[in-house]
């Protein structure tokens, strides 16, 4: 797969690549945007994997989540995908902010017609991840530049936010040891018992099998077990001034419970007193989360 180089926007003494590429899991055109920091130029790097809540495409954090100064300082690159398939032509699919384009819930869907495109969670972990590492990036109108080569694979941690928030968090506690560190702001923490999950889940993987559902909530997956004694090296922020998390959509509270009673250690949630859900609120605490995965990058 080669990356089709759409901008290079110089920001922080590194640069905002905002790419295209074809995806053979979402069989769509993927738009991806990546960080490079300055010391990229001399050095692999380190990469932190952002994903984004409802209704936004690669450019909402990239352009105001201020995550570059602290990445530019540490020396981390930062990739930004998409958080759905766009123009699958499925019908309805965009019809609504919370299910459709703009908010394929890092989940593999089996459920007809979005099956056939719907496929975030491989997009994500298997295609995304790996060509990221492997391809070599070109365009007719920019100079050539290998991608790969800037980028240490063996170093990776992941954060997000709202249903990105779920998404970093199912997808780095379904795959221990791919991730160096997880951290999230205003995470969707408990998807199977909330109306935006439950909606999402319903259409993307039916409601026949609620079990099913649990494989793809964090609360579940820390219930079921598998991290019991473990660190998790988690940082969650919430705002208690957010309407979503005031109306049930978050549940962090549910994930605490479920990490107290699993004996899961090195989870800090933190609540921040009248923070809303905006970027208001993730620009505030950009430093410290990506600080977070510093912490375990070097
Ligand atoms: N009704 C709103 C809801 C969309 C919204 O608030 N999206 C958040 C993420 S919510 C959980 O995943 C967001 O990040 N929006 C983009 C932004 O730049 O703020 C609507 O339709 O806008």
């Amino acid at each position: 797969m080669v990356f089709e180089i759409k901008s290079r926007i110089a920001t922080f003494g590194g640069e905002l690549l905002k790419l295209s590429h074809a995806s053979s899991a979402t069989k769509t055109p993927m738009a991806v945007s990546i960080y490079l920091p300055p010391a990229s130029k001399t050095t692999r790097v380190p990469v932190l994997l952002y994903l984004s809540g409802l209704t936004c495409t690669p450019d909402n954090c990239s352009e105001k989540g201020f995550l570059h100064a602290t990445a530019s300082k540490r020396g981390i690159a930062i990739v930004y995908p998409d958080t759905s398939p766009r123009g699958a032509n499925i019908a309805g699919e965009d019809d609504a902010y919370d299910f459709g384009s703009g908010a394929g819930f890092y989940v593999d869907a089996v459920q007809e017609p979005w099956s056939n495109h719907y496929k975030m969670e491989t997009y994500i972990v298997s295609e995304l991840l790996t060509s990221l590492f492997e391809e070599l990036s070109s365009s007719s109108s920019s100079p050539e530049i290998n991608i790969a080569e800037k980028l240490d694979k063996s170093r990776i941690s992941i954060t997000g936010h709202s249903m990105g928030g779920h998404g970093a968090l199912t997808l780095y506690l379904k795959n221990p040891g791919l991730f160096k560190s997880v951290s999230a702001f205003a995470p969707i923490s408990n998807p199977s018992r909330c109306p935006w999950g439950e909606k999402a889940f319903a259409g993307y993987l039916g409601s026949d099998d609620k079990e099913e559902w649990k494989k793809h909530d964090a609360t579940e997956l820390v219930k079921a077990g598998g991290w019991k004694g473990k660190d998790l090296k988690a940082l969650i922020d919430v705002g208690t001034g957010d309407d979503f998390y005031k109306q049930g959509q978050l549940l962090p509270e549910n994930f605490e419970a479920a990490v107290k009673e699993a004996g899961v250690s090195d989870v800090t949630v933190r609540y921040q007193e009248n923070y809303d859900h905006s970027y208001y609120f993730i620009s505030t605490f950009a430093q410290d989360h990506v600080e977070h995965a510093a912490k375990y990058l070097f």
